[in-house]
């Protein structure tokens, strides 16, 4: 089932900034029809449920949380898209790829071999890259517009708030969000070219406010190691050892 309010905030989603439900359809439907073995759920909600799971987006203070991540080897790492390339760089393995797959693709690739799972996201203006999706062992697909057949909506835009939909949906105890900056300065991790920083700063105003509008009525427990998110409680990496218990 779609998150209650769901449509209204992808109906917001599409005006500004002027997607067309129709491209976002088709290309959910290309995505179903190249996974040809999505995994089932239950994998995934066996690595989320009633867990402490850290969310990791590629803002910038990633480079000041990849040292403190390396202690936490057995904790679940939800990974958002361009902040795979530095954490493997790193030997921080992703336990879950949450993509729309403009992230750097030879990591994307060589994480896909292993027993990561990924979240690929099909949307009206990705369906160059989907195909992609064909190199990963374990992959589930997601749309903005309704579920059907292998394709699922759990909530979300970008790929750093759809990981917390997503560990949201599979009722994960505490999400911990690293490298969720928001804010005005796009992490030098991020894989944005110059001519779409405005628009992705754009979308990040808009996953800010998903995620204050998803804390609402959250049951996971919140926290935010990046900057300030209201309804998420700021903590420092010396508070993790505590929180994560
Ligand atoms: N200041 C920031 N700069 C970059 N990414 C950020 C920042 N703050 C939060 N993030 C999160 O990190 C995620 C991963 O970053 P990345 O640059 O890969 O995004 P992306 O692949 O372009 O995202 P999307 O495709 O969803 O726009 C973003 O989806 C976003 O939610
Ligand atoms: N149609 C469309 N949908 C999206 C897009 C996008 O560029 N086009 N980008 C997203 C996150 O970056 C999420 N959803
Ligand atoms: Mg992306």
């Amino acid at each position: 089932m779609v998150i209650a309010g769901w449509n209204k905030k992808y109906a917001m989603i599409r005006k500004e900034f002027k997607y067309s439900k129709e491209q976002d359809k088709e290309s959910a439907i290309i995505l179903d029809s190249i996974l040809r073995k999505n995994i089932s759920n239950k994998k995934i909600r066996d690595e989320i449920s009633g867990k402490t799971v850290f969310v990791i987006g590629a803002g910038p203070s990633l480079s000041l949380a990849i040292p403190k991540l390396k202690k936490f080897k057995k904790v679940v790492k939800i990974v958002a898209d361009s902040a795979v390339k530095p954490l493997i760089e790193n030997g921080i393995k992703p336990n879950i790829v949450v993509t729309d797959l403009d992230g750097d693709e030879h990591s994307l690739k060589k994480i896909g071999k292993t027993d990561s799972i990924f979240v690929v996201h099909a949307h009206g203006d990705n369906i160059s890259k989907l195909q992609l999706a064909e190199n990963f062992k374990n992959c589930i697909g997601t749309t903005q517009t309704n579920p059907f057949k292998k394709i699922q909506n759990f909530g979300g835009f970008t790929d750093g708030d759809r990981s917390v939909f997503l560990a949201n949906h599979f009722e994960a105890k505490k999400i911990i969000l690293f490298g969720m900056d928001f804010g005005k300065r796009i992490g030098k991790y991020s894989q944005t070219k110059a001519s779409e920083r405005q628009i992705k700063l754009k979308k990040l105003k808009r996953a800010k406010l998903l995620l204050e509008w998803l804390s609402e009525n959250s049951r996971s427990q919140l926290f935010t190691t990046s900057s300030q998110i209201n309804g998420f409680e700021k903590i420092s990496y010396n508070e993790l050892d505590i929180i994560i218990t």
